[in-house]
């Protein structure tokens, strides 16, 4: 659609972060588009609710008009068809005609969404807005550029600025002349006595610079602390500060912590995106506790009753007066509102607001241009420039707190990153003026000392150390987790090579997964959980949305607290536990976008007590940056190659529990010992060699290292078995009690009758897991004779295994069903997936011949174990 829609349009959507979903709403704000679109399919795809009418209308802080809108209401049924819209978003109220700009009544923000109606805060129109009530409206999220209009404006300023207030610090950040400083007394006395040195060092500096301080704070060094302390200084000499960050749960960080040490804050914002413990900082909430509330009070109940009176009149003329009067009062609750905002303002020492929140649109017009002395700008460095100079240019000198290692703001258009778009301005000025303008935060309070070194060597000039309590912290020292080797390890390696675990072979760059990594995380996180760990305290990280969606499908149902995001995801954030899967294994050795440096920084260094990293070292190595990782890890923690947790997880498969809706299916099978414990496992490891010198030829190329530590690997491994091999004991004990049980119930396959059968003759354990094996082996589908024991899938609604021509629900009649689930995860969780409203989970082809050649090596296997029977035909 490039060639129809506008350059701006286009440069809006390249230049800006911008998510897919985003794109098409900035595709729908554009007529020539949009006019190709029916309304219909816009509802279908979330972003418009068609024929809603007015539920109520109420006039609340500022004048806006608050209107819930709900389905019309017919034969009983209101509830609003599944879509996007949520708090916070932009949207726009329209006539029936249509979504044309042309009928747009007036656009507004959600307050409320829930499935019965949608809350909307109106903007003004200009004469009021006289909505009949009778009547139907349509609904539709607006692309929100409102961002980019105001950094625009900023610019525009800051290009025909000569002189005020910013004239000096423009001159110093542009460059045209030298930053300065300005003496402080030497015994500066701090608020908050736990400051380190570096942190000391970073506030004596911000206070003593003329224009500019930059504060680079990295991973878990206490940057919020230590710029929370500068501006107490600041208030402490009487100035007035002005504080932004890129993101809302930023400034509210900010602005919790600076309550807290009783300065006077002040939160601009909209309240619908502010954190709810914070709200009564914002400025809708002060004003209602202002002098001016009672009057303002008065007049919004005017308007109330005046819009109540609107609806019963019949006469036109009546109607046509009340309008008037409406729009009086609004008039005159803008004039006070105006004087009480200004005045709110001037009370307070720290005002706060998000980047493009500190736009001179909104509440800070109603100041004087040089109001503020001081701009903070914290999380500098994954901000726009351009969006940071909406705030500077109220300020006379600025702090610029971040760290520049980390992810910048992404930008997508190559033309706008030649010109310098995706420098950040802290960035900009480090290579400037280097260490005349900033200062280092040093001590880390986040990182085990393992886990931080490499950080530190790599990005930070080997400049970190790990403050003693953090330093060797590890997961095991968390309560209520026990101590085995998972827990007691900071950094772990699970290197994939050779394995055969190949990335998915997907066109597009952006996306790629990689099922057997999942498997491996899915072992880990059930490893690092059966110790105790919370699953809230966990972070599975994976570069890619792809990866991210397979892990989320495999591991969200089981855990939903355990946060699974992308590398960005978590930037600012962390977590007790890391466990990284980098996704991609390829012969080539291509790596795509794991080449950012800063990615993998941020991602790394989210972890306090533990990091797990599973990757194929072959691929990935061959980058030298993430080469020093895998060395590091190598040399200061535990690797594992990924073939131990395949062997697990092949005997998980074997000792398969199929529980079942009581019936026929609630067998528990396991593998009878096969003689002498250490005998049994020495086989079954030779047995897997081929299998694996198999793989190395056909994937990775050139000759695989052994693992590390083949002793050790060993011994881990054997523990391992016997504790299978006890776990498996207790069950056989607990299944040969259950058997009796299965024996009454119902048999609808042969298998089942042959398994009951075997049961009541109490023969040996040996026939039992024959019939049991067959039983589980064949597709469930009517005469499909398809083996499915590595290859099947497992129908989540009749809970039977399926080959895979039958497992799809709607080929052996679980259809229905299925689309019963669809439809009410649909309506639960209010997303909408694309097509069936099931996303597609079909083997990849990598997987599929890597579960062919090992159900070759399986089959093999089971077959020289049970010499004792006859052969099966099992090559069908
Ligand atoms: N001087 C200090 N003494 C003890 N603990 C500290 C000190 N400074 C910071 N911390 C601790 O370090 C953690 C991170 O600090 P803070 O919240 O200030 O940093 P942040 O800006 O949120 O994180 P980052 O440094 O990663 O950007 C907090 O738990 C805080 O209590
Ligand atoms: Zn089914
Ligand atoms: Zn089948």
């Amino acid at each position: 659609y490039t060639k129809q829609v506008n350059e701006s349009l286009v440069f809006k959507m390249l230049t800006l972060k911008r998510s897919e979903s985003e794109c098409f709403l900035l595709l729908c704000t554009c007529r020539l588009w949009q006019e190709n679109v029916s309304l219909k399919d816009l509802q279908s795809k979330g972003v418009c609710l068609l024929k809603l009418q007015i539920g109520s209308q109420s006039t609340g802080l500022y004048g806006r008009s608050l209107l819930l809108l709900e389905p019309r209401k017919h034969m009983g049924v209101s509830v609003l068809p599944s879509n996007n819209f949520g708090p916070g978003d932009i949207v726009g109220l329209y006539d029936l005609d249509g979504c044309k700009p042309s009928s747009q009544l007036c656009t507004g923000v959600v307050t409320r969404i829930s499935q019965s109606a949608v809350t909307v805060a109106c903007e003004d129109s200009p004469d009021g807005l006289n909505l009949d009530t009778d009547a139907l409206y349509n609904l539709m999220k607006l692309a929100n550029d409102v961002t980019y209009k105001r950094m625009k404006k900023a610019l525009n300023t800051l290009n025909g600025y000569s002189s005020g207030p910013a004239a000096d610090l423009i001159s110093v950040l542009f460059g045209y002349s030298e930053p300065g400083s300005i003496s402080q007394p030497n015994d500066l006395s701090f608020l908050n006595t736990g400051l380190d040195e570096s942190q000391r060092q970073a506030v004596s500096f911000a206070l003593s610079q003329r224009e500019v301080a930059v504060i680079h704070g990295p991973p878990g060094t206490g940057k919020t602390t230590t710029v929370v302390e500068i501006i107490l200084q600041a208030v402490k000499q009487g100035q007035k500060v002005l504080c932004c960050a890129g993101s809302n749960v930023a400034v509210d960080n900010l602005v919790e912590r600076l309550a807290k040490a009783k300065a006077k804050v002040l939160r601009l914002g909209h309240p619908a995106r502010l954190l709810e413990s914070i709200q009564k900082h914002s400025l809708d909430a002060v004003l209602a506790h202002s002098d001016n509330t009672n009057i303002i009070a008065d007049i919004r109940k005017d308007i109330d009753k005046a819009f109540m009176g609107m609806k019963k009149m019949n006469d036109k003329r009546d109607r046509i007066h009340l309008k008037r009067e409406v729009g009086e009062l609004r008039k005159e609750l803008r004039t006070r509102e105006a004087t009480a905002i200004a005045e709110v303002l001037k009370r307070a020492d720290v005002v706060l607001a998000t980047n493009t929140g500190a736009n001179d649109g909104g509440p800070l017009k109603n100041l004087p241009v040089d109001h503020f002395d001081w701009v903070v700008i914290d999380e500098c460095a994954q901000a726009l420039e351009s969006s940071c100079w909406i705030a500077l240019l109220r300020g006379r000198k600025c702090i610029l707190a971040g760290d520049y290692k980390q992810l910048p703001p992404t930008i997508k258009s190559h033309t706008a990153a030649s010109k310098g778009l995706s420098v950040s301005l802290m960035e900009r000025l480090i290579q400037k003026y280097g260490d005349s303008v900033v200062r280092m935060l040093t001590v880390q309070y986040r990182m085990n000392i393992n886990i931080m070194t490499w950080a530190s060597e790599q990005m930070y000039q080997g400049q970190l150390t790990a403050h003693s309590s953090v330093e060797k912290h590890l997961l095991k020292d968390l309560p209520g987790v026990a101590s085995v080797e998972e827990t007691s390890t900071p950094l772990l390696l699970i290197d994939t090579a050779g394995c055969g675990l190949s990335e998915m072979e997907v066109t597009d760059e952006q996306s790629k997964g990689n099922q057997g990594e999942v498997d491996i995380v899915e072992l880990h996180i059930k490893a690092l959980t059966e110790a105790g760990v919370k699953p809230k305290d966990i972070a599975v990280i994976a570069p890619y949305n792809l990866q991210v969606d397979l892990l989320r499908q495999r591991l969200s149902a089981r855990h939903p607290d355990l946060e699974i995001k992308s590398v960005d995801g978590f930037q600012g954030r962390e977590k007790e536990a890391v466990v990284l899967t980098l996704v991609r294994s390829n012969r080539k050795g291509e790596i795509g976008f794991l080449a950012e440096d800063r990615r993998i920084n941020v991602a790394v260094t989210r972890a306090r007590r533990h990091l797990a990293l599973v990757c194929d070292t072959q691929t990935v190595q061959t980058h030298g940056f993430l080469k020093t990782l895998i060395d590091h890890m190598t040399q200061h923690g535990d690797v594992r190659t990924a073939f131990e947790y395949l062997q697990v997880a092949e005997e998980l498969g074997l000792n398969h529990e199929s529980q079942g809706e009581g019936k026929d299916r609630c067998i528990t099978v396991s593998r009878p010992p096969t003689g002498p414990n250490e005998a049994g496992e020495e086989e079954e490891q030779q047995a897997l060699q081929p299998a694996a010198a198999l793989e190395e030829d056909s994937v990775t190329g050139p000759p695989v290292e052994q693992p590390a530590a083949p002793a050790d690997l060993k011994t881990l491994h054997l523990e391992r078995m016997r504790r299978e091999q006890e776990k498996r004991e207790q069950k056989k004990r607990e299944q040969e009690k259950h058997l009796d049980t299965v024996r009454k119930t119902k048999k609808t396959k042969a298998g089942a009758c042959e398994i009951a059968a075997a049961a009541t003759a109490d023969v040996d354990f040996d026939t039992l897991i024959d019939a049991v094996v067959k039983a589980e082996r064949v597709c469930s589908f009517v005469k499909c004779k398809t083996l499915v024991i590595h290859l099947g899938q497992l129908c989540l609604f009749c809970n039977r295994q399926y080959c895979l021509g039958h497992h799809i629900p709607e080929v052996h009649g679980c259809g229905d069903q299925a689309k019963a689930n669809a439809r009410m995860r649909i309506s639960k969780e209010g997303v909408l997936y694309a097509g069936s409203g099931h996303k597609d989970k079909s083997v990849d082809p990598n997987k599929k011949a890597y579960l062919h050649r090992k159900l070759d090596s399986k089959l093999k296997d089971m077959e020289k174990q049970r010499k004792t029977k006859p052969k099966e035909s099992d090559n069908n």
